[in-house]
Parts: structure tokens; sequence; C-alpha cells
């Protein structure tokens, strides 16, 4: 059993991970100072998981209500969260419910929104069951839906009160899903951590396995490295804004593709490249860098260039809402070199032009 404490004062909270846990996670609910809780889940994870974590959850004595949403980022609206609502006031519950949210990014991102505004604000739990949920989206506090102009455009920083972490329910994921959480994963090594970068080079054949040791490390590595960027800030006024590098970019191809044509991590992991040639067009990162990204990203079959027909054009209007814009200006994460990433507000439109019409 691993556990990570994100360290936020009076909204603090553990991060457990143990193989089995959906089943065994019962006693880290004792102090969760609910009667009531609602899992909501969707259509794809339910079949699989839901019995399993509703028998977990009313072992605790507290009363458990489901709540079963359609699957997909297509559903992540403000629609579906009225479905949520709806269902905890006929339900009749109170501020001293709890919601749940079982599954992956999609679903903790709707739960948690839904936790920030039902009655003003409940706790919530995050039970992820995806490798990018697990490594990234159910801890930190950012959650949000999306709107047809932007991706997460509509949101609230709520902080989950315990996130539990069962890696056996990666064992049923469709090997796409695996491979965009693996872009989050590189992702830290890009931004934060060389060593690990290197380490996820060396270890990228157990990976690909999904050798439950390498695994392990991997999860915990990086829910470590979440915890101390969200720790040291956490609604994003400085350092947590690197946790957004390839996402300027990303967001826009998954805007521009219609919400849930490029899954997340397969829209970033283009994104990260895009933002590692920039760098090297601004002379910070050599091209043996660049390379060992690309390399890395495609080792897992990850996109690494831009859709058919996205170009400067198409890309330019979602960069311009999106959310790290100050003043008017863009501010992209770029990598200064493999392991630390930089906010940079001073890229031209005549440079971003260079790499997204190159020829
Ligand atoms: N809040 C954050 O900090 C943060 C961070 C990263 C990403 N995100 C958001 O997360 C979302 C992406 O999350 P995701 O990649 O988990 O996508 P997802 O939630 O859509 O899950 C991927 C697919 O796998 C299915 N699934 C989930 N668990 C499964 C399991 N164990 N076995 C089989 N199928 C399973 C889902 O039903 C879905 O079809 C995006 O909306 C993204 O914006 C948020
Ligand atoms: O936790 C963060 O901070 C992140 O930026 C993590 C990202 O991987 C995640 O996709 C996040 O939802 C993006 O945030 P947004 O503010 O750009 O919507
Ligand atoms: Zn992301």
């Amino acid at each position: 059993m691993e556990r990570i404490d994100v360290e936020l004062g009076q909204r603090s909270y553990p991060i457990i991970i143990q193989a089995g846990l959906l089943d065994s996670g019962a006693q880290w609910l004792s102090e969760i100072n609910t009667k009531r809780l609602l899992v909501v889940t969707n259509e794809v994870v339910a079949p699989l998981y839901l019995e399993r974590c509703v028998a977990m959850l009313a072992s605790t004595g507290k009363t458990v209500d489901t709540l079963v949403l359609p699957d997909g980022e297509a559903h992540k609206t403000l629609t579906t969260l009225d479905g949520i609502f709806s269902r905890a006031l006929e339900l009749g519950l109170s501020r001293d419910c709890a919601l749940v949210a079982l599954g992956g990014g999609v679903i903790g991102d709707m739960v948690g929104f839904a936790a920030a505004c039902y009655q003003r604000g409940v706790p919530f739990i995050q039970i992820p069951t995806t490798l990018l949920a697990q490594v990234d989206s159910s801890v930190g506090g950012k959650t949000a839906v999306n709107h047809p102009l932007g991706k997460n455009m509509i949101g609230a920083f709520h902080q989950p009160s315990l996130v539990l972490m069962d890696i056996n329910t990666l064992a049923t994921l469709p090997a796409r899903e695996f491979a965009a959480g693996m872009a989050e994963v590189i992702k830290y090594g890009i931004l934060w951590d060389a060593d690990f970068f290197a380490w996820l080079e060396s270890h990228r054949d157990d990976l690909l396995a999904q050798q439950p040791e390498a695994l392990n490390y991997a999860i915990r590595r990086c829910c470590e490295i979440k915890a101390e960027v969200v720790a040291q800030d956490e609604t994003e006024q400085g350092v947590r804004a690197l946790l957004n590098l390839g996402h300027t970019f990303g967001h826009a191809i998954e805007a521009e593709q219609g919400y849930g044509n490029w899954l997340h991590g397969e829209a970033v992991a283009t994104g990260m490249v895009q933002a590692a040639e920039l760098a090297q067009q601004l002379d910070w990162l050599d091209a043996e860098a660049v390379d060992r990204i690309r390399a890395l990203l495609q080792a897992f079959e990850l996109p690494v260039s831009a859709p058919e027909g996205m170009g400067f054009d198409q890309f330019i209007p979602h960069m311009r809402r999106d959310k790290k814009v100050l003043d008017g200006r863009l501010r992209l994460i770029l990598p200064r070199t493999l392991g630390r990433a930089e906010v940079v507000s001073d890229v031209t439109e005549a440079q971003l032009q260079q790499l997204l019409d190159p020829s």
C-alpha cells in the first residue's frame, strides 16, 4: 500500500494506492463524516465495478445510492451535470451527503464539479479507474465540464476528501485508453523530473506489458509530483500552470475535432510535441531532446502530429480562449530542458504560424 498526502491545510487528503482497494478500501471512509453517499459512474464502468464498489462503501454502514451516466467526453456537459443534481434532489440528499466518482477523468471532473455546486458544496471521493485518472485527474481538485467553445471552461477548484486507487481496475482498460494515460505520465517527466523521464524510457517494455511493479511506481511518482505541485499552488497562480504542458495545443485539438474523437491524452501527446518543437525553434531544447520526447510517446502509439487539415487558422481561435491567457496574451508552457518547463508569454503569432503551418 502506498499513501501520498496532498498537503493543503484543512483541505488536505490522502491518496491511497493499492491493488484490491475497490473491495478493501472501507477503512479509509471512517474519516468521511457523512451517512449518505451517492456513487456516480457511467454505463461502461458500472457493469465492471459498481456492485463491488457499492458493497465496499455500504460495509461502512453508510447508505449508498447510485447514478449511471452515459459514457464519454461528449457527455461532459452542463446537461449531464443537471442529471446529477436531479438525482441528488430526488433522493433528498442534504449537505451532509458526499458524492463518489467511480470512473475515469470525465466522471471525476463532472462529479467533482457537481460536488462543488450541490447545495453550495458537499464533499466528494475519487475512485479513479483509468490510468489517466489515477496519475492526474483524480488529484488536485480541478473540476469542470466542457463548453462547445472550449475545454473545461465551466468549473471550480474543489478538492476531494479522499482518493482511492485500485490499480487492478486497469486490467480492463482498452489499450488506447491506457496509452492516453501514458501521455500524462510522460508529461511529468518532461516538465518536472528528468530522472523519471529516463526511467520511463528504460521501463518502456515493462509499462507496455502493464507489469504491476512498473505501473505501481509510475502511478506513485506521478501522484507525488502532482501532490507537490498542487500543495505549492492550489489554484494555478504560478507553478501549477506547468501541469498544463501540451494542453493549449491539446485542448484546441479536442474542441476542434469534436469532443471524444481525439482522446484527451492523445491530444496532449501531440500538444507536448508541438511545445517541444516550439522550444527547439526558440533554441531552448536541442533536437535530441525533442526526438526523445517524440520517440517515447510513439512507443505507446500516441499521435505526435496535428490532425489532418488542422493548422494555424484552426488552432489559434481556441488558443486565444485558453484559460492561461492573461491581459490578452497567450501563455504557453514550454520545456526549457528535459525535466524542466517554464511559462512563456512572448511567443508571437508569427512563430506559432511557423510551427503550425510548416513548409
Ligand atoms: N481534473 C484534472 O486535473 C484533469 C487532468 C487530466 C485530465 N482531465 C480530464 O479527464 C478526462 C479524460 O479522462 P480519461 O482519460 O480517464 O477518460 P474517460 O473518463 O472518458 O475514460 C476513458 C474510457 O474508459 C472507460 N473506463 C473507465 N475505467 C475503465 C476501466 N477500468 N476498464 C474499462 N473501461 C474503463 C470509460 O468509461 C471511458 O470510455 C478529460 O475530460 C480531461 O479533460 C482532468
Ligand atoms: O491539474 C492541473 O493543473 C492540470 O493542468 C492537469 C491537466 O492534465 C488537466 O488536463 C487539466 O484538467 C487541465 O486544466 P485546464 O485548466 O487547462 O482546463
Ligand atoms: Zn490533462
